[in-house]
């Protein structure tokens, strides 16, 4: 493994917090920032690499779309048996992929991992038993979402599926504003500080834009998927499979 940082990206008074992004700053500190703002991210990791055991069958791919420092690419490789596999790691952010890489070439994978720089809805998927897009479709323009789970859809082979996940809005009000105290509760019990918690609010506010757990449902049956079922949830992040 590379060496990374503790994330304190937040944690001096910015006198203008700018939007989000997956840059350099970000992909240092990237591990620690995920495990302590996403509740049972370890687990969700792990659980993919089991489901990559379980549905990649001999001589398929595995798409990987967004792969960041590759946690799950990773992941799937210590579990797949099947003969022939490859994986596919995309993602946009030049830093990410470049720490990736490093990360793989580390870590000796059985399966080869090819990452490829470049935004998601320029890959066309063929030949998959199994799309992964862990916390990557938030990120997303919502109406480019349909189009890219189409896309998936018809590059899945039958039987295929596409693990998401997502944070995901409660619809009402009340209700989400629970699951919202809930996750920063959590984050402030992983050492972030109100201003953190309240800085790194503000710069994802444009860029993560959420949707509920039964927008997230129709939209997949509307893109063809035939089942589609929670598999995990912790306050509002939630991981799905959707079956072809
Ligand atoms: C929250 S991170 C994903 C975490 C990662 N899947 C994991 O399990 O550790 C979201 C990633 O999606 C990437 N991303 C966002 N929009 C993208 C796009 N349009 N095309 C490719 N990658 C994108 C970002 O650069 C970032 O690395
Ligand atoms: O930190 C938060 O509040 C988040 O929403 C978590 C989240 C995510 O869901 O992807 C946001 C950005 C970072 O990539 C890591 C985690």
């Amino acid at each position: 493994m590379i060496s990374s940082g503790k994330d304190a990206i937040y944690s001096s008074p910015l006198a203008q917090v700018s939007d989000f992004r997956f840059d350099e700053n970000v992909a240092e500190v990237f591990p620690d920032m995920i495990q302590r703002s996403v509740p049972g991210y370890s687990t969700i990791v792990d659980a993919i690499g089991q489901m990559a055991g379980k549905y990649m069958q001999a001589g398929a791919q595995l798409y990987d779309l967004g792969c960041s420092l590759g946690a799950v690419s990773l992941a799937a490789s210590r579990y797949i048996q099947a003969p022939g596999c490859q994986i596919i790691g995309v993602d946009n952010s030049q830093a990410m992929i470049e720490r990736c890489q490093r990360h793989i070439q580390a870590f000796k994978s059985d399966v080869p991992i090819q990452l490829v720089c470049d935004d998601l809805q320029n890959i066309r998927i063929t030949n998959a038993a199994m799309v992964v897009m862990n916390f990557t479709l938030q990120f997303i323009a919502p109406p480019q979402r349909l189009d890219i789970l189409q896309g998936i859809y018809q590059g899945l082979n039958p039987g295929g599926i596409l693990v998401l996940s997502e944070k995901i809005r409660h619809p009402s009000e009340a209700g989400n504003e629970l699951l919202i105290e809930l996750h920063h509760e959590f984050k402030r019990r992983n050492g972030y500080s109100e201003l953190e918690i309240s800085q790194k609010r503000t710069a994802l506010e444009n860029v993560m834009l959420t949707d509920s757990f039964s927008q997230h449902e129709q939209r997949l049956k509307q893109a063809g998927f035939s089942d589609v079922l929670l598999w995990f949830k912790c306050f509002n992040f939630a991981s799905l499979v959707a079956i072809k």
